[in-house]
C-alpha cells in the first residue's frame, strides 16, 4: 500500500543539482533542475520534494512555496534554516522542512580550527609585513595549554573538538541549550555559561541563528571574557552584536575571527573591517571543495527514504 509520501501525480522533484550528476536517485520520481534562475522550470504544483538551492538569497528560495500546493518536503543544503522558517506558513499541511545538519561539519569544523590558528598566531600581521617586505617577528599564543569554550555544541561543535584534541589545549568546554553527557565529557546549559565565560582563551560559536541566540554575545557577554580573549564565530552574524564587539575590538581588549558577520555580506567601509584585531571571512565555513560531493549523497539518502516512505533525517519543523 503507498504511503502518504509514496506519490505517482504530481511527482516532481525539484533539484539544485543537475538529476544526471547525482548517482543513485530512486526510480519513480520526475527529476527537476532549478537552480534559482528567474524562471521555475516547471508547474510548482507539481512538486512534491523541493531541494531548496545553496546560499541564495531568501527572497528567491521562499518565493515558489506559496505555489507548492502538494509540497511534502522541503530540504535546505544549508544547516541553518532561518531563512527558510518564515516559508512554513506557506507550505500545506504535515509537509517538513529538513536542514543539512552534518553536511558541513568537516568544512566549518576546519575553518573554524584555521580562524583559530590564524588569529592566535598573527597570521594576517605576517601577510602584511610580508606585504611589506619587512622581517617583524611578533612573539603570540600558542593553541597548545589553552582553554576552549564552544558555545553551540552540536554536530558542528562536535566536529570542532574533534580537531582541536591533537592541539593539547588544556580544556575544551561545552555548552549547548540544555546539559547532557558526552563520551568526551559533559556538554554544559546555557545557563553555566558565565561559569565558564571567564576562563576561556578562546570562545567559539556554532549555534543556530534562533530568538534566543540572537545578540548573545552582547556586550555583557563580552564583558565576562577575559583580558586577550579570542572570539571565533562560525555559527551566523546575528549571534554577535557587532556593535558591542567593535567597542571591545577599538580597546584592544578582546581579538576575533569572523566568518560570518551582522550585516552580510559585509559593506565596503564597515567599521569592521578594519577594526584592530580582527580577521575576517566572508562566510565560506561551509562552502568549499567538501560542499558539492557531501550535497549529492544527502540529496540521494533523503529522497531513498521519501521514496519508500521511511523516516526522514534531519527534520526541523513540520508545517500545520
Ligand atoms: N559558517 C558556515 O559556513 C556555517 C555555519 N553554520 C551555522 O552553524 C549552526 C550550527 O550547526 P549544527 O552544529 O549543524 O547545529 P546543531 O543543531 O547540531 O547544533 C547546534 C547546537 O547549538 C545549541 N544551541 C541552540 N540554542 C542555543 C542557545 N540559546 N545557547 C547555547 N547553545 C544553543 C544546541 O543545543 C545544539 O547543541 C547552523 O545553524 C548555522 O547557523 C552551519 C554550517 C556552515
Ligand atoms: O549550512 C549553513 O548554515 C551555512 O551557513 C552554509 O555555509
Amino acid at each position: 500500500m503507498a504511503t502518504a509520501d509514496q506519490h505517482t501525480d504530481p511527482h516532481d522533484v525539484w533539484l539544485p543539482i543537475p538529476p544526471d550528476e547525482i548517482e543513485g536517485l530512486p526510480d519513480g520520481l520526475h527529476y527537476v533542475h532549478w537552480d534559482a534562475g528567474p524562471d521555475y522550470p516547471a508547474d510548482p504544483a507539481r512538486c512534491v520534494f523541493y531541494a531548496v538551492p545553496y546560499m541564495k538569497s531568501a527572497e528567491i528560495l521562499l518565493r515558489p512555496l506559496p505555489r507548492m500546493s502538494r509540497v511534502r518536503v522541503v530540504q535546505t543544503l544549508t544547516a541553518g534554516t532561518e531563512n527558510m522558517l518564515p516559508g512554513l506558513s506557506d507550505m500545506p499541511s504535515g509537509a517538513r522542512l529538513c536542514n543539512a545538519r552534518g553536511l558541513h561539519d568537516a568544512s566549518t569544523a576546519e575553518l573554524a580550527l584555521t580562524l583559530t590558528l590564524a588569529a592566535l598566531r598573527g597570521i594576517p600581521g605576517f601577510v602584511r609585513a610580508q606585504d611589506a617586505g619587512e622581517w617583524r617577528p611578533d612573539l603570540r599564543p600558542a593553541l597548545a595549554d589553552k582553554s576552549v569554550l564552544i558555545v553551540g555544541y552540536g554536530s558542528i561543535g562536535s566536529a570542532i573538538e574533534d580537531r582541536l584534541t591533537p592541539f593539547e589545549c588544556a580544556r575544551v568546554v561545552r555548552i549547548a541549550r540544555t546539559a547532557r553527557d558526552t563520551v568526551r565529557g559533559p556538554v554544559h546549559p546555557l545557563s553555566d555559561l558565565s561559569a565558564h565565560l571567564p576562563e576561556a582563551d578562546v570562545v567559539v560559536l556554532a549555534t543556530p541563528l534562533t530568538d534566543a541566540t540572537r545578540g548573545l554575545v552582547g556586550s555583557g557577554f563580552l564583558a565576562q571574557m577575559k583580558d586577550g580573549a579570542l572570539l571565533v564565530n562560525v555559527a551566523r552574524g546575528g549571534v554577535v552584536d557587532t556593535k558591542a564587539l567593535l567597542a571591545e575590538l577599538e580597546s584592544g581588549r578582546l581579538y576575533a575571527a569572523l566568518d560570518v558577520t551582522d550585516p552580510e555580506p559585509l559593506p565596503t567601509g564597515h567599521p569592521l573591517w578594519h577594526a584592530p584585531g580582527v580577521l575576517i571571512t566572508p562566510h565560506v565555513g561551509g562552502p568549499s571543495s567538501a560542499f558539492l560531493p557531501r550535497a549529492k549523497r544527502l540529496i540521494r539518502d533523503q529522497l531513498t527514504l521519501f521514496a519508500a516512505g521511511e523516516p526522514l533525517r534531519n527534520v526541523v519543523a513540520t508545517a500545520e
